[in-house]
């Protein structure tokens, strides 16, 4: 049995594939989290494990003849230096002691060209040492303490050889990696200047082999530098533009200039988008000016280590996006070969069948007789995916120059974006300013705006904001499309990626793959399923009771804050149980509401910015994340079907009376083992996030209409009379009985959806409305606007309940309401948030009336899930006090 660590990550989903074609026997580490499609249909025994647990990677390594030890936190950031560590080098040392204790013949280790020193006016061998005293940053430094582990593991008698990567491009690239990003912009236009440079680039697949070789032939407590070739940017612009059938950029930027644009844009970049990771710095200019080397003589005379070539890894990494439905499929052109280096490879013979190429590019800058420097800038690091470092990160500043440039500096820097050019929907006037866009209408009323901008331009329409081209589609036919694309091309994930740090890395929207994310919510399906829902309508009841037990006989409520509370209670119990609403009583429609004020458009900016409302989601979903990690942690002691796992009323040992908690610990990933705890706690607060205010918020403006139009609470009560018999407790069958109440909601969800705007992220150019819309674009769709088209539903302003009964059914026509989504992303607590408002309601009526104290109750579009503007008081008066 083979370990291999980091298995879904480019190399080392490449590195699986080649180990099962030659036979092997392969255990794959994967972190939770991790993408399922890197290793998916493959007969490979999988492990879930953090390198931070010695135990979990000793459980890991127990039975292996040896190890490939390729995973690692790969970053540019200045920051994470602990995490960073506690990854790479805690890490490798957890793999290289539980490899000693079991016995292990072999490691190899994949260490980064980034640790290794530069020699002045030569190429980089393994002789080079790191100097230490450069601006490096934590990634470099722990991958040169990573090569220090091994060498104390060597010296302690551990066989372990360092196989050394550089820039890695190539097939089977899932995450996808810096260099899968940079040919799939290219691929969809999106990168539209470059500034010339060069590095090392390995194919991947001639990484595996310099890792079989090392296995096989290196030794031990030495390293091997792998690159396949040395590319200018000229050159790769070339490949890319030969695979993808795209003319390469005209652009080609002086670098001296761009690296002063690069610190002029310091200064904004830190203020506006301090977290993103920003790949154009100055320091990443000079890196790419250096055009660092490396001589490969040692692996090459050493392992046998024979490289192939560039052009058909960047042939083969199309291919394979390609048939991933990332990029159009094409006959992709063999890109043509190119002579021999200039270094100790040239001397070499060309290996049989390669298309070993020549490239006379001569250095445009002589070599910098210093370290080259690496971007620095704060961000978070990236996922562990592949061992390489600022190599790739120059590489990235040469090539992306547009619209991702402008996004994060938030400076136009002269060139037009390719997406502006490409959209053909009628455009907005451009009364608005670069950039920003229509910003201040569309956040002080999104719906007013985008509504007054349908009836002058269209039902399809494209403007800016904040950087991004957005393209506005409404109407049936339109939401059919966008919600019926595939997700390869417009990505529901890419679009609320913003919302990562509630649900939390690697988790919901931020899962690996769609696929993943798909896997994670699959028991919240269950959970949610109709043999589910009578225990769940039981809380309901016992939970609006509980609250209006607290009212006064008479009094002002604030309809809204009442409603939020109800729905907290019934959301937690429901989703955690009833032990954690014990235990975080009064202070969670606080926390609720702090994680809930974190979702607004500067998230779509920069998720992580320094501003109070984000700190103040993030302490929440800290402290919710841990009073749910204690709750987990006693559900585990505990035997299964233990009580607090049942919901009140539900018979004893029905899987029906559980909490979606119990559900979640009682799922299995598709290798059998228990989710993991953090994935449990992500999934359930975004549960919590997508559920509680929008059942609140839809609550709340069912009672609003009913106020509004109170010829209809007679009808409402008499319905009850004939379907619920008092005393009786309420469940889904009686509920579903209630049509008018069912139309009433109805028209709540049309007049006044929770959520006004949908959102998709255009991964590959497409149509829509037969208007074409760039990769790369946002589109949008409104429920609050597509609601009140007169084209669709009949005197749209109107509450109409009716306009749902025989003979009329507006809402059926397909797409036309769409307050819960559509397609396969239409929302999965549908049943229950219909459940749950029409709960409230049918106790609300019975227990008191109701009258307004308004004379309007304007919504407030200053959130995402806009309620009637604070504060929604109403008048109340118990009923059993009005008959008495
Ligand atoms: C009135 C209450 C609710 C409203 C208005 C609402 C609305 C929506 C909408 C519009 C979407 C589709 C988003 C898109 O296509 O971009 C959605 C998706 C979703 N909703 Fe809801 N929702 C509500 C309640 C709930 C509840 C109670 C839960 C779970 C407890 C839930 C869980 C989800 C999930 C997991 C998705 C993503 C589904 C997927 O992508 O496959 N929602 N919701």
């Amino acid at each position: 049995m083979i370990l291999v660590t980091g298995a879904s990550g480019h190399l080392g989903a490449n590195l699986v594939r080649r180990l099962l074609a030659d036979g092997q026997d392969v255990r794959a580490l994967v972190r939770p989290g991790s993408p399922a499609g890197a290793l998916a249909g493959l007969a490979v025994h999988r492990t879930v494990g953090d390198l931070r647990d010695p135990a979990a990677v000793a459980a890991a390594v127990e039975g292996c003849e040896s190890v490939y030890h390729c995973a690692a936190r790969v970053s540019t950031a200045a920051r994470g230096h602990r995490e960073i560590h506690a990854v790479n080098v805690l890490g490798t040392r957890n793999v290289l002691e539980a490899a000693r204790q079991h016995g292990v013949s072999r490691v190899v280790v994949t260490g980064s060209f980034s640790a290794t020193g530069q020699a002045p006016g030569r190429a980089g061998t393994e002789r080079d040492l790191h100097y230490p005293f450069g601006p490096h940053t934590p990634y470099t430094r722990s991958k040169v303490l990573v090569e220090h582990e091994c060498c104390k593991a060597a010296a302690q008698g551990l066989e372990v050889v360092v196989a050394v990567s550089t820039a890695i491009i190539g097939p089977h690239d899932y995450v996808p990696s810096r260099m899968g990003r940079v040919l799939l912009d290219f691929a969809h236009g999106r990168l539209l200047a470059y500034i010339p440079g060069g590095f090392e680039f390995v194919s991947v697949q001639d990484l595996v082999q310099g890792h079989l070789l090392a296995m096989e032939r290196g030794l031990s407590g030495h390293k091997y530098l792998l690159s396949t070739e040395f590319c200018t940017v000229d050159r790769m612009m070339d490949l890319y533009a030969q695979v993808t059938g795209r003319p390469k950029p005209r652009l080609r930027m002086p670098a001296p200039a761009m690296e002063t644009l690069a610190r002029l844009a310091e200064g904004p970049r830190s203020v506006l988008t301090p977290h993103r990771e920003a790949r154009f710095t100055p320091a990443a200019v000079r890196f790419l000016r250096s055009e660092r080397r490396a001589d490969c003589t040692l692996s090459r005379e050493v392992l046998g280590y024979r490289p192939t070539s560039i052009a058909t890894a960047v042939e083969q990494a199309y291919r394979c996006f390609a048939d991933r439905g990332l990029v159009e499929r094409r006959g992709v052109a063999t890109p043509a070969p190119r002579p021999a280096g200039r270094r100790g490879r040239e001397a070499e013979p060309e290996p049989e069948g390669s298309a070993m190429a020549t490239e006379p590019t001569e250095p445009t800058e002589p070599t910098e007789p210093t370290e080259p420097t690496e971007p620095t800038e704060p961000t978070e690091p990236t996922e562990p995916t592949e061992p390489t470092g600022g190599l790739e990160t120059g590489l990235e500043t040469g090539l992306e120059t547009g619209l991702e440039t402008g996004l994060e500096t938030g400076l136009e820097t002269g060139l037009e974006t390719g997406n502006r050019k490409a959209i053909t929907a009628p455009r907005l006037p451009d009364r608005h300013l670069p950039w920003l866009g229509p910003l201040p209408a569309f956040h002080r009323d999104p719906v007013a705006m985008l509504r007054a901008a349908r009836e002058r331009v269209g039902d399809t329409f494209a403007f800016p904001l904040l950087g991004q081209e957005v393209v506005f589609a409404c109407g049936p036919e339109a939401h059919a499309e966008v919600f019926e694309a595939d997700e390869a091309i417009l990505s529901q994930r890419e679009a609320y990626r913003f919302m990562a740090p509630i649900f939390g890395s690697g988790i919901g929207f931020d899962a690996a793959t769609p696929e993943e994310m798909d896997a994670q919510i699959a028991p919240m399906r269950s959970a949610l399923g109709s043999r589910n829902l009578d225990a769940y309508v039981r809380t309901m009841e016992a939970e609006v009771r509980a609250r209006t037990a607290h009212w006064p006989a008479q009094g002002e409520i604030d309809l809204l804050a009442e409603l939020n509370r109800i729905t907290v209670a019934i959301t937690t119990c429901s989703l955690i149980g009833e032990e954690f609403h014990r235990r975080m009583g009064p202070e969670l429609p606080r926390l609720y509401r702090e994680l809930e004020s974190g979702i607004r458009l500067a998230g779509m900016l920069s998720p992580k910015a320094p501003i109070p409302a984000f700190r103040r989601r993030d302490r929440a979903r800290a402290a919710i994340a841990e009073a749910i990690g204690e709750v987990i942690a006693e559900r585990r002691r505990r035997p299964p079907g233990g009580e607090s796992a049942v919901l009140p009323g539900s018979s004893a040992g029905a899987t029906g009376g559980q909490d979606m908690l119990a559900v979640l610990l009682a799922a299995r990933t598709p290798d059998g083992d228990p989710m993991p705890d953090h994935i449990v706690t992500g999934i359930l607060i975004g549960m919590i996030v997508a559920g509680q205010l929008s059942s609140a918020v839809l609550a709340t403006w069912t009672g609003v209409l009913l106020l509004r139009h109170p010829d209809y609470v007679p009808l409402l009560r008499a319905e009850q009379e004939e379907t619920w018999a008092p005393g009786s407790p309420l469940g889904t069958r009686t509920l579903r009985r209630m049509e008018l109440l069912d139309n009433c909601v109805r028209e709540a969800e049309r007049l006044h959806p929770p959520l006004i705007l949908l959102m998709r992220k255009a991964l590959s150019d497409t149509t829509i409305r037969g208007h074409h819309v760039p990769a790369g674009s946002l589109v949008m769709i409104s429920p609050a606007v597509a609601h009140r088209m007169p084209e669709v539903f009949a005197h749209p302003d109107r509450f109409d309940p009716s306009r749902y009964g025989t003979g009329r059914a507006e809402h059926r026509r397909p797409y036309a309401l769409i307050g819960f989504g559509g397609g396969k992303h239409r929302c999965i607590g549908v049943a229950f948030a219909y459940l749950q408002v029409k709960t409230v309601w049918s106790v609300l009526l019975r227990e008191a009336d109701f009258r307004p104290t308004r004379s309007a109750y304007p919504p407030d579009y200053s959130t995402f899930v806009p309620a009637p503007a604070a504060p929604c008081t109403v008048r109340y008066r118990k009923r059993s006090t009005t008959s008495s």
